[in-house]
């Protein structure tokens, strides 16, 4: 049956599912293409999230699911933020405007969610080998119909796993479609030799040969990837061709809203905007505490002006980061490497090696990919590497892929790797400061997403004592310890309880090494002992409490507060650490059962 419809404004209303897509007219997708951008624009505009990338790939979208046969057919988006579209019309769009909200859809394609997400992302550059795992599997399993189709952006691309997928992929004869979305950007402008390679392809300028054709891929391209004939055409022909191939489309990332195509770093994942016109909602003009993210990028230009030695690298966060603060005042020294995990940490190594200053900034959720790197280009050569850990702890809509819960496990049981988590915005600069003085060890700064406390945070750095705890409350019967700006919600609950005397409150920024003497003193005073991180709580700060307290051979009731064993969803902060029960009434309900 042909859904064609006479009342062109409601064609998105009767998509359910590619089933219904496929049953349109051809003529009528540039309308679908039409509804389903107002669509994606409308709940963006209200419900946040990321707007540009999935604005670019409308067209694409719609003629893949048109032409293909989803979800026998294994459609995988790389990273997934712009797999908006794909949502909508996989029989998501009446719960759309749940999206990244707490009980809602994930912002992120999710395998749990639908059928129709062939694999979960959230994280860069997957794409290329788990398609490829797919395809290699059909072969083994006699599925040969079956067709596989990976949609990867060019800052993805460009990373090693990608370039890991592709070297393979080169030379098996595995049924797969590499779809290149090149729209020149990432979430800041896509840097490198690549970008400049296919920047000469889309202008015609580029050498004969075909870095594509090379690795043994069926090259097709670069086509204008909003021309939607054109790609259900190309996408109908390649189906036909068997082995691994790439399309080369072009894209307008934010395409369709002009203040989202002009602006395209802040429309990556804009926050709430006026559906017509695109602005930004204003703020109430309220002197706000600054982002830890800006202490950071300020403190290191502020840093690096007085210390030549300094150097900061980000992989392809410049602006998350605030690395964009040093690369507009000091270029020189400050570099985006692209999504690079992995060589970003070997390059801070190799620079650390010949006597620089480095400071590293990598998110948390982002650094796991550079483990081995840390451990065995860095800490095992105990090289003076400045890691800045953005957005560790709970991040909050975009959920379960991006949360920093795991990194003081994972860093914990590195030697020579001292690990640090600043109260608030002065001790992030203090250890800045101090880190860059010159460290006998690599250190690990973690601080989180979002902002600090303090209104007046530009002040004097000082030099901090590495390995040093701070008691911040004397209390008689209980001990709490903290580790980071969740401290400060400790301070709030004490205020609210009714008997503080009763309560003690530490701060120890020192993950590792632990304040030892002032643990012990603890462990000596106090009978009940809890401690509280945003963190793993298997492996995290309290378990290296109770690891001390074995070793000391101290026995007290000691209570970790810490992320549990699970893998914590998408929605507000606040309701995620209720969820995680991390949060200030979990802690005193448990905390008042002893006064
Ligand atoms: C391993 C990893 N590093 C960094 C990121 C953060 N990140 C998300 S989207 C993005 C840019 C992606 O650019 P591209 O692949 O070109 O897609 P586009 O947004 O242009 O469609 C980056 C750096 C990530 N998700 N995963
Ligand atoms: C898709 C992705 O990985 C990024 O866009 C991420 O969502 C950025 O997170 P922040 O908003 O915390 O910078
Ligand atoms: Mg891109």
């Amino acid at each position: 049956m042909c859904l064609y419809t006479n009342n062109l404004n409601s064609i998105l209303e009767h998509i359910n599912s590619p089933k219904d897509l496929k049953s349109l007219h051809q003529k009528d997708l540039g309308q679908l293409a039409i509804e389903l951008r107002e669509f994606i624009i409308d709940i963006v505009s209200v419900k946040e999230g990321h707007l540009g990338a999935s604005l670019g790939v409308v067209e694409l979208t719609i003629a893949l699911l048109y032409v293909f046969n989803t979800p026998v057919d294994k459609l995988i988006w790389d990273v997934g933020h712009q797999a908006y579209g794909h949502k909508i019309l996989t029989g998501r769009k009446d719960i759309f405007d749940t999206n990244r909200q707490f009980g809602g859809i994930s912002g992120f394609p999710k395998m749990k969610e639908s059928e129709f997400d062939a694999f979960g992302t959230g994280h860069s550059s997957t794409s290329i080998s788990a398609l490829l795992g797919m395809a290699l599997s059909a072969q083994l399993q006699g599925k040969i119909e079956r067709q596989h189709i990976a949609v990867i952006g060019d800052a993805s691309i460009a990373s090693g796993m990608a370039f890991e997928g592709l070297n393979h992929a080169g030379v098996t004869n595995a049924n797969i479609l590499i779809v290149l979305n090149d729209n020149a950007m990432g979430i800041d402008p896509s840097v490198g030799a690549l970008k400049k390679y296919l920047t000469n392809v889309k202008t015609g300028t580029a050498k004969e040969e075909n870095i594509f054709e090379c690795l043994n891929f069926h090259y097709t391209g670069p086509i204008d990837g909003h021309d939607l004939p054109l790609l259900v055409q190309q996408l109908k022909q390649l189906q036909k061709i068997e082995g691994p191939k790439l399309l080369h489309v072009i894209t307008t990332k934010g395409k369709g809203l002009q203040k989202a195509e002009e602006n395209q770093v802040t429309y990556h994942a804009p926050g709430k905007f006026d559906r017509q016109t695109g602005e930004l909602q204003k703020k109430n003009g309220a002197v706000e505490a600054p982002k830890f993210q800006d202490v950071f990028g300020k403190t290191i230009v502020e840093l690096a002006l007085k210390n030549e030695k300094i150097v900061g690298i980000t992989p392809a966060m410049p602006t998350g980061s605030s690395l964009k603060y040093m690369m507009e005042a000091i270029p020189e020294r400050a570099y985006d490497v692209g999504i690079a995990e992995q060589h970003a940490v070997t390059l801070a190594a190799g620079m650390a090696a010949d006597g620089l200053i480095v400071f590293c900034n990598i998110y948390s959720t982002f650094l796991q990919r550079a483990y081995d790197q840390v451990i065995h280009d860095v800490a095992l050569q105990n090289l003076p590497v400045i890691f800045c850990l953005d957005r560790a702890g709970l991040v909050g809509e975009d959920g379960p892929t991006h949360h920093g819960v795991f990194d003081i496990a994972y860093l914990r049981c590195i030697p020579n790797l001292t690990i640090f988590s600043p109260l608030n915005e002065m001790a992030l600069r203090n250890i800045m400061y101090t880190a860059q003085l010159g460290l006998d060890h690599p250190i690990a700064i973690r601080y989180p997403r979002g902002r600090g406390k303090t209104l007046n945070w530009q002040l004097p750095m000082k030099k901090i004592t590495i390995g040093k705890g701070e008691i911040l409350k004397k209390g008689t019967k209980i001990a709490i310890i903290s580790t980071g700006p969740i401290g400060n919600m400790i301070s709030d609950m004490l205020i609210d309880l009714d008997e503080p005397d009763e309560i003690a409150h530490y701060n120890f920024p020192f993950i590792k090494p632990l304040d030892s003497v002032l643990l012990k003193e603890i462990l000596q005073n106090f009978e009940h002992i809890i401690t509280i991180e945003d963190g793993s709580s298997i492996n995290g700060f309290g378990s290296a409490v109770l690891e001390f307290a074995n070793i000391v051979g101290i026995n007290k009731i000691i209570k970790i507060f810490g992320v549990p064993d699970n893998f914590i969803t998408h929605g507000n902060t606040q309701k995620l650490y209720k969820k995680a029960g991390i949060d200030k009434m979990s802690v005193k309900k448990y905390v008042q059962q002893f006064l």
